[in-house]
């Protein structure tokens, strides 16, 4: 057994019934993610991100595949289960004015949790426990009896983030969490969140369209298209030679500040095939300049092509060997 594993799926799908057939929102994806790692998901809006961070909580049923959680196939728990389960792994969204109840103070807000899971036998204690998360997360005493709507977006989500904490997870999900927010207080959050890593021994799945986001707080970053994952690598590998030609049109977005590196923008032609009964065949393929018959025909094995580094194209090789490239 991988015990390093924080979690580990295999083979998960979710599929959801729409009036013109099976919507695939995250086909077959397997993929693991170590203790105290950070891995960013990135693609663009409606690859399957959200639902693939529900499915992992159950928040939304896995139509097929394993999620395992520190070696337990969380997939087999019961209701109740599943709901003691959520005390080890928690998820952060992206709209931290949608997500806290306003009829509540931010003190009843980090108590919550708290309570819910009987963590602690006296209001004493859990009161204890709520000032210091309140100092772990850098809110001041007198925000106590605060409602949400008096905070700006970067001091709420911090209080979505004491919540999440209060029970000691060991993993969560991040769903887009600083993207609502300010750039200026975006800065914060992420090193925030950061800091907490390190003195919690946190692991995070960290969901976000902008690959600066990932680029910064990752220490892993895998790629989904149209809900497979395409790529998956050390942030390292991933940056110097991404290795699925849907990356290195992506990466190529990022403005550089090294002007000798200034890569032209790859700018990708063709339409995003649907999601409903997607055809055989690599789901990129519509809008791949490299594309062949073969690539029309199956979908390419996910596999690792390197050490640690992950890619399902046909021509990975060929990539891998500097013998294809974009221009
Ligand atoms: N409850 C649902 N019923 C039907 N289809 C859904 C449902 N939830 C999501 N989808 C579809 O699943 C696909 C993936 O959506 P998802 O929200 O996971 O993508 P995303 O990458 O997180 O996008 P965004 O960044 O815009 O949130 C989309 O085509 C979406 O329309």
């Amino acid at each position: 057994m991988s015990s390093q594993n924080v979690l580990e799926i295999k083979h998960v799908k979710k599929h959801f019934a729409v009036p013109k057939g099976l919507l695939h929102a995250v086909d077959d994806v397997s993929f693991s993610v170590k203790k105290g790692e950070t891995l960013g998901i990135v693609g663009e809006s409606g690859c399957g991100k959200s639902t693939l961070g529900r499915v992992i909580l159950r928040l939304h049923e896995p139509t097929a595949g394993n999620i395992l959680f520190k070696d337990m196939d969380i997939t087999t728990f019961s209701k109740e289960e599943m709901r003691q389960m959520r005390q080890h792994m928690q998820i952060i969204f992206q709209d931290p004015y949608a997500s806290l109840n306003p009829r509540l103070t931010v003190s009843q807000i980090i108590e919550e949790p708290l309570t819910f899971f009987k963590l602690y036998k006296t209001d004493k204690e859990r009161k204890a426990r709520v000032a210091e998360l309140m100092d772990l997360i850098g809110l001041p005493q007198r925000a106590y009896n605060a409602y949400p709507h008096e905070f700006d977006g970067g001091r709420r989500q911090r209080v979505v983030i004491a919540r999440a904490l209060a029970i000691n997870p060991d993993f969560i999900v991040c769903d887009e969490p600083v993207s609502a927010l300010d750039v200026s207080v975006q800065a914060q959050i992420l090193n925030l969140m950061v800091d907490l890593q390190k003195q919690l021994g946190l692991t995070y799945m960290f969901i976000s369209h902008d690959l600066s986001v990932v680029k910064h707080i990752s220490n892993h970053v895998g790629v989904m298209y149209l809900g497979q994952l395409i790529e998956k690598a050390s942030k390292s590998a991933f940056f110097k030679r991404p290795l699925h030609p849907y990356s290195m049109a992506l990466l190529s977005a990022i403005p550089s500040v090294n002007v000798k590196e200034k890569k032209d923008k790859i700018i990708l032609k063709g339409e995003i095939s649907s999601p409903i009964n997607p055809k055989p065949g690599c789901r990129f393929a519509p809008r791949c300049p490299f594309v062949q018959d073969a690539c029309l025909e199956k979908d390419p094995e996910f596999k690792e092509i390197e050490d640690d580094h992950f890619v399902a194209c046909h021509r990975v090789e060929e990539f891998a060997q500097g013998l294809l490239h974009y221009h």
